[in-house]
């Protein structure tokens, strides 16, 4: 069974605006709310794609309830620990460019943290563990970590998509992915990436420091796949970009879907690219539909 892991759930409150001022009052042309979280995320386009999974975290107050009442709407299995405080907002603010919010979320008990990692504990060897996105105040520096050992002793796989010390530091645990965009895999190093031969370099960095499998998202420009054996890039398909919001999470449960239907890892890879375009190309997260409406139109090529 896949698990995601989203400490510090959301609620996405986008609001489209034709200019931002910053220091005067603005007015968006709309807004709409929706459930988020890069955990939750992965688990709704996983769901999209039939994948059994459970999403796993903290949750709590109104805010909190609005995430769970989406989530049983859409018949997606959650088993949230609920805890003291609301679940936040995260403000996205999509002008001429995206400006995001996002909220720092309730503080964390240790006997709430306590309770995750037991919950976590009772995966075993056959399930996969998404962990994404930020930590709440409350947490131990280490949590992540904390996490990982967990994962380790039980033989239980797990995908880390964070910041740059844990994902870094979590290499040696041997990640089943790790899905960094330009900017971040830049941040891991210290350098600005501008071109694929440079995120190749530094993707095939964090394959041979000990993950299975890297993807470097690109945005607009696509995606390269890194393992052992091979690296692919793939472009991505052109369409009118609504809201950029999740495609990276998107990304992951598509490469997730293909490597649990039995795809090859570029078939994987591909269903990765489609998920996370097909996402950007729609308001919410992509549907199955939108996800095979781009079918055949994601052109991959091998490179040294
Ligand atoms: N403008 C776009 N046009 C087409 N596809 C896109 C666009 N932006 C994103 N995508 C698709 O989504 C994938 C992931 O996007 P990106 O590299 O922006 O990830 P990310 O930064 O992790 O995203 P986010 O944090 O917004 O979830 C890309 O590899 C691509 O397939
Ligand atoms: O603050 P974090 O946890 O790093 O990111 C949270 C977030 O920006 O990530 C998702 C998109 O990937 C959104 O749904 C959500 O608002």
């Amino acid at each position: 069974m896949i698990y995601t892991l989203t400490l510090n759930p959301s609620i996405d409150y986008i609001m489209p605006l034709e200019h931002l001022q910053l220091g005067a009052t603005n007015y968006a042309q709309g807004e709409y709310m929706l459930p988020g979280g890069k955990g939750i995320n992965v688990s709704r386009v996983l769901n999209q794609l039939n994948v059994p999974n459970q999403a796993l975290g903290f949750i709590g107050g109104h805010t909190g309830k609005f995430i769970e009442e989406w989530l049983e709407k859409e018949g997606a299995a959650c088993q949230f620990i609920p805890v003291e405080g609301q679940t936040r907002i995260n403000v996205k603010l999509k002008g001429e460019s995206e400006t995001e919010i996002n909220g720092r979320g309730p503080e964390i008990s240790q006997e709430k943290s306590r309770e995750l990692k037991k919950q976590i504990g009772q995966l075993t060897a056959q399930d996969t563990l998404v962990i994404s996105g930020s930590k709440n105040k409350g947490l131990s520096e280490t949590f992540y970590n904390e996490i990982i050992e967990i994962c380790q002793k039980n033989q239980t796989s797990f995908i880390l998509d964070t910041n740059s010390k844990e994902l870094l530091e979590a290499l040696v645990a041997q990640p089943f992915l790790v899905k960094p965009n330009q900017a971040e895999l830049g941040d891991l190093f210290g350098e600005t990436i501008q071109t694929k031969e440079e995120a190749i370099h530094y993707g095939k960095k964090l394959q041979e420091a000990g993950a299975q499998n890297v993807i470097v998202s690109l945005g607009g420009e696509g995606a390269i796949f890194i393992d052992e054996s091979q690296v692919i890039i793939a472009d991505s398909p052109k369409g009118k970009v609504k809201n950029t919001v999740g495609s990276g999470d998107s990304m992951i449960a598509g490469f997730i879907a293909g490597i649990e239907k039995g795809k090859s890892k570029e078939e994987a890879f591909k269903l990765g690219v489609q998920s996370g375009s097909a996402t950007a190309f729609n308001e919410d997260l992509a549907t199955k539909k939108e996800i095979e409406a781009l079918n055949d139109q994601i052109k991959t090529r091998e490179v040294e």
